[in-house]
């Protein structure tokens, strides 16, 4: 008789959605906030740099990073550099609008292309004047003098990281603001704005048509130990199903606020074993690391994840269509077109629609993958290289964005232990 081998233990790094949003929120409070297990990657040190160019002090180790707030919006001009960063562009603008000064907005040519629209219209909406490219891009300048606060309309079909940025920083306006979020898209993020907020103070309340209302007040300095990042588990989470392994991440369990841990009921749906404890989530693979395919999942909200079920989806015994993804065109690159290529020049037959993609089974083989500078199509396409040979990566640097360690602990898993299928 044999026995299944332990789970291994994975060590994945913070998330940077919860770092983001705490070190904008320990910026706001007023006192001293110390974030416990932040994740130190481009994305976050760019928002920690962005924030020191608005006048923050932020110390400490990688282990903890201390954050002296100043219990209100910046005062001062500033030029901030957002660099590939998304969470900056959108959260940081909000913030400067409630302090004094003029702050000029920029990032690289990969941040520069996406929108910014929605959240520009917004601020105008609420009496600021900024100055943004012709089609509402970066570099975006705000004159600021305060946020009265107030309602408006948010077209949230692109992004929900507009609303995030506005719910962020609505504390630190005079009155309250409620805000209708149109087409929303990427819902669990906001479950994770207002859970943080109410952490450290604010108050928040959400109606029946999906309308929020945040009350002034602020916010006050509270200690936070970051979660592991469950978008950056996913690759972790896929790699255990196609290797027939099992592996745990503690720290991301039950209690997570990450909408991205839902990926693994996708996992569940292609046949491996999923166990969701208060304290971590384990992911056991089939025996033969094959999966089930044949269906069509909705991953609209949980669209970090798509390209990880697509990288694999080759592998499945039947076709597996992903929809309502729309929008993650609008990130790092263009997601679906980024995939789909890459998948046809593995030799894998890919249908593609505007908010779509269906991957064919097949004999996957080995490419060069076009990373377009996007750490996401890096690490998914690492996966299918644990079981398809000749797979390599015109960037593999670029996933420093979110997980600087990532093909370490890619290689300590899956390819310093012999595997079920001798990978
Ligand atoms: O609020 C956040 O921290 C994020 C929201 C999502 O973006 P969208 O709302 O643009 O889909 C996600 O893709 C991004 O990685 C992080
Ligand atoms: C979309 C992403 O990042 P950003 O925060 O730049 O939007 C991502 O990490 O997949």
């Amino acid at each position: 008789m044999t026995t299944a081998a332990a789970p291994l233990t994975a060590r994945v790094p913070g998330s940077k959605s919860i770092t983001n949003r705490a070190l904008l929120l320990a910026a706001a409070a007023d006192g001293v906030t110390r974030l416990r297990a932040p994740l130190v990657s481009d994305d976050t040190l760019a928002f920690r740099t962005a924030l020191t160019d608005l006048g923050i002090r932020v110390s400490g180790t990688d282990e903890v990073w201390e954050v002296t707030g100043t219990g209100s919006g910046p005062v001062g001009d500033a030029r901030v550099w957002c660099a590939d960063a998304g969470t900056a562009a959108r959260f940081l603008p909000p913030f400067a609008a409630t302090g004094r000064g003029t702050f000029v907005f920029d990032g690289s040519d990969q941040l520069r292309a996406r929108p910014l629209r929605p959240l520009v219209d917004a601020l105008t909406g609420l009496g600021v004047e900024p100055a943004g490219g012709p089609d509402g891009v970066l570099p975006l300048t705000v004159h600021a003098n305060g946020l009265a606060g107030g309602e408006i309309t948010l077209d949230s079909s692109f992004s929900s990281q507009y609303l995030t940025g506005l719910l962020l920083s609505a504390p630190l306006m005079r009155e309250p603001l409620t805000v209708r979020a149109e087409g929303l898209v990427s819902r669990p993020y906001i479950e994770m704005t207002r859970s943080l907020m109410h952490h450290f103070g604010a108050r928040t309340r959400q109606d029946g048509d999906g309308t929020i209302r945040v009350l002034p007040g602020g916010y006050t300095a509270a200690d936070l130990t970051i979660e592991p990042d469950a978008s950056t588990a996913s690759y972790i989470f896929a790699a255990a199903a196609v290797t027939g392994r099992a592996v745990t991440v503690p720290g991301l369990g039950t209690g997570s606020s990450q909408g991205d841990l839902g990926f693994v009921e996708v996992l569940r749906r292609t046949g491996a074993h999923v166990e969701i404890t208060e304290s971590g989530t384990t992911v056991t693979g089939r025996v033969d690391g094959g999966l089930t395919g044949g269906f069509d999942v909705d991953m609209g909200d949980i669209s970090d994840t798509f390209m990880t079920l697509a990288a694999i989806a080759p592998l499945a015994d039947a076709p597996i269509t992903i929809h309502g993804i729309g929008h993650a065109r609008l990130k790092e690159s263009d997601r679906i077109e980024a995939v789909a290529r890459n998948l046809r020049a593995c030799g894998i037959r890919v249908e593609e629609g505007q908010d779509r993609i269906t991957v064919h089974p097949g004999r996957s083989s080995g490419a060069e993958i076009a990373c377009y500078r996007d750490h996401r199509i890096a690490m998914a396409f690492s996966v299918l290289g644990l079981r398809v040979s000749g797979i390599t990566l015109d960037d593999p640097s670029c996933v420093s964005k979110t997980f600087p360690g990532f093909h370490e602990e890619l290689r300590r898993l899956f390819l310093d232990h012999t595997t079920p299928q001798g990978i």
